[in-house]
């Protein structure tokens, strides 16, 4: 499946977010906050929120804001089909996942891996499932990004291989496990150039404290019952935050574990 945006526009966005991870260290320090993170990754990221609403684009980076609009932007159309294409394939007619989700893409997150020294030593990302329903990636040509080859069962073990991820840990809970959230991370495969990469989430619009979802019910049938109990996204965030952000972050809601 085409995601139809212009490579030109692809491009000048990636390029836009090295000239961003790129400015002297004093123009960059503006956007800099601390994260509570379990470990430190080898790389700068520059979080971009898009919506509800319209942006208040003066609080980007001069040097990027532009080309991440219009990128974000040219995806918007990209993402409602995919939505489609996956409602779709979950056997719930195209129109479903939007009906119950509003899917939207306002959540970005423009990375910025450093060339290192010694790169078996760092890791870029540690592995974990996007919080997302999908994810579209953008990246240049330096390369790192692999994800977990599915081994079939529950834990992880799987071999590692570089492909693009898509299908988030959101998505694996509505689509009752038809659809598998697949675990990835970036290594750091250079000692000489940096690695640009854009991820794009696209989520339910309306995920507040009072938003409820869980499996579709028409995806729950007797002899496939509900996998998941309902949550709301907040609670499914927190969560991330204190078990962490690996494949194990759903399976907190899992009906069988959480009993
Ligand atoms: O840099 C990449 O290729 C992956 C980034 C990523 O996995 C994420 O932002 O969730
Ligand atoms: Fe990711």
């Amino acid at each position: 499946m085409n995601h139809g945006v212009p490579s030109g526009t692809v491009a000048s966005a990636v390029t836009a977010a090295r000239a961003f991870h790129e400015e002297p260290r004093a123009a960059r320090a503006a956007f800099y906050s601390v994260e509570p993170v379990g470990a430190v990754a080898w790389r700068d990221t520059l979080r971009v929120r898009f919506g509800p609403g319209e942006p208040d684009l003066g609080r980007l980076p001069a040097a990027c804001r532009d080309a991440l609009r219009e990128y974000q932007r040219s995806l918007t159309a990209f993402g409602k089909e995919m939505a489609g294409v996956l409602s779709e394939a979950l056997g719930v007619g195209a129109e479903r996942l939007e009906e119950a989700m509003q899917v939207e893409g306002w959540l970005m997150a423009c990375h910025y891996y450093p060339p290192c020294p010694e790169p078996a030593r760092v890791v870029g990302s540690l592995e974990h499932t996007d919080p997302s329903l999908f994810t579209v990636l953008a990246q240049d040509g330096v390369g790192g990004l692999q994800v977990r080859r599915d081994d079939g069962g529950a834990g992880g073990g799987g071999e590692w291989v570089d492909v693009a991820p898509l299908t988030g840990a959101l998505l694996q809970v509505v689509s009752n496990d038809e659809l598998k959230s697949v675990e990835h991370r970036v290594v750091i495969k250079s000692t000489q150039d940096a690695r640009v990469s854009i991820a794009l989430f696209f989520n339910p619009a309306k995920r507040g404290a009072s938003d409820h979802f869980g499996p579709l019910p028409e995806l729950v049938t007797a002899e496939k019952p509900a996998q998941y109990r309902s949550f709301t996204v907040p609670e499914f965030m927190s969560s991330r935050r204190e078990y962490g952000h690996s494949r194990s972050s759903i399976e907190r809601f899992k009906v069988s574990s959480s009993q």
